[in-house]
């Protein structure tokens, strides 16, 4: 099996560099000149992929113009990987991992593939892949940083999950028109001299009238509106930053203050769930969250 590995540093935190490397753009850019084409699994995922996502693309370099197709299989704040579901290579397995703080970010990208033909097949797989791989995850890098780097300046809306007895509490809105009916988590935005995780404690207290414990993080940001700018990067905007937290109570009441309705989702219901397009791209790691509960 043959390997190349890159590395680089980003400004920006672990979950919002999550988020860039699912962006759309990333594979985009990354891939060059080839044309790339999306398999969507979910309807109404927008710019972000999720688990389930097809891209096929040609291989660019000279001489060597062959399609393939990768399947992405995870997506959340630690990896992002994707495998090979088409294409002339016995296997090929593309992984970034991403280890860091509040600031800064080491993102490895690696991809491990096997050659058919034996040797002679290795040969020239290393020989004419190598390179263009290596530049390949140079651009790939570069664009992640720029995105994460412009999203990590936006300010942050928190959103809330509360798992209570393996159930995840949503609350439908009823305001403003386009997202009345449509379910969200409890939350809103991070005010001025405020820390994300009194934040969280405050909307709780406001939208359901109950005491939280934050207990950590859950699935990478996700940007929310932002005009492109002339730089093709989307300025302006929010970003989107998913907590978990615990009621404080051991049988919590909550009321839909400020909401239609309030609902407990166990794990087969999630995506079943109207769900506001920005908190859609979440439920493969709402998901996971409530398997592990
Ligand atoms: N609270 C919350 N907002 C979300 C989620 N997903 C999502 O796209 N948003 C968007 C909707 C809004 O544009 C923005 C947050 O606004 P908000 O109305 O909930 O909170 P806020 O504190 O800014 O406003 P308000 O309570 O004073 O009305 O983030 C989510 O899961 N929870």
């Amino acid at each position: 099996m043959a390997t190349v590995r890159s590395t680089g540093w980003i400004d920006a935190p672990v979950n919002t560099v999550g988020a860039a490397l699912r962006h759309t753009r990333t594979a985009e850019r990354g891939l060059g000149a080839s044309r790339v084409v999306r398999g969507r699994a979910a309807a109404g995922t927008g710019e972000l992929f999720v688990p389930g996502d097809e891209i096929t693309f040609r291989l660019p370099p000279a001489g060597l113009s062959v399609g393939m197709r990768m399947r992405l299989e995870r997506a959340d704040a630690q990896a992002l990987s994707s495998v090979l579901v088409q294409g002339p290579l016995r296997q090929l397995r593309h992984e970034s991992m991403l280890a860091g703080t509040n600031r800064r970010t080491l993102v490895t990208e690696s991809l491990e593939w096997t050659a058919p033909f034996g040797a002679f097949g290795r040969l020239v797989a290393t020989a004419v892949l190598r390179r263009w791989i290596l530049g390949m995850l140079a651009q790939r890098i570069g664009t992640v940083r720029a995105l994460a780097q412009e999203w990590a300046r936006r300010p942050v809306v928190v959103g809330t999950a509360i798992v209570h007895r393996g159930r995840l509490l949503a609350q439908q809105r009823h305001y403003p028109a386009r997202h009345a009916g449509r379910w969200e988590l409890p939350g809103g935005r991070v005010e001025p001299g405020e820390s994300e995780h009194d934040a969280v404690v405050r909307e709780c207290k406001e939208e359901l009238d109950l005491e939280v414990v934050p207990t950590g993080r859950v699935g990478t940001d996700v940007p929310i509106g932002g005009e492109p700018s002339a730089a093709g990067v989307s300025a302006g905007g929010m970003l989107l930053r998913l907590y978990t937290a615990e009621p404080a109570e051991p049988s919590p009441a909550p009321r839909a203050v400020e909401h239609r309705a309030l609902r407990w989702v166990d794990a087969s219901e999630l995506a079943r769930l109207d769900w506001l397009e920005t908190d859609r791209l979440l439920v493969h790691s709402l998901r996971r969250l409530l398997h592990r509960h």
